[in-house]
């Protein structure tokens, strides 16, 4: 997966709603009604994540959860970055 230029992340930025790029990833921030529905998400996350063979770097407390996704690999951020935010958006879409 090649890194993308700043200007394509930019870009891309617009197909996504509520995610910030700074340093060298894509951050997000979810807060949920409890611990259980935010786990219960992360669960789900995990099994797209793994299926993408794409993981995100996340912590959790209580009922927040805050996720940066970058290609350690690359260096930066892909495309792959990109299509999991979107599988992310979609699962959170569908609480
Ligand atoms: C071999 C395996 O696919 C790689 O190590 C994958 C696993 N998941 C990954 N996830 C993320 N976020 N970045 C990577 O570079 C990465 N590499």
């Amino acid at each position: 997966m090649i890194k993308l230029s700043e200007s394509e992340i930019k870009e891309k930025l617009n197909d996504i709603d509520g995610w910030e790029y700074h340093d060298n990833a894509l951050h997000t921030t979810f807060e949920f009604n409890d611990f259980k529905d935010a786990f219960s998400v992360m669960t789900r996350i995990a099994f797209e994540a793994e299926a993408q063979q794409h993981h995100p770097d996340w912590s959790n407390v209580y009922n927040k959860l805050h996720i940066s996704l970058s290609t350690h690999d690359a260096g930066g951020i892909t495309e792959n970055d990109f299509n999991l935010a979107k599988t992310i958006d979609t699962i959170i879409e569908g609480e």
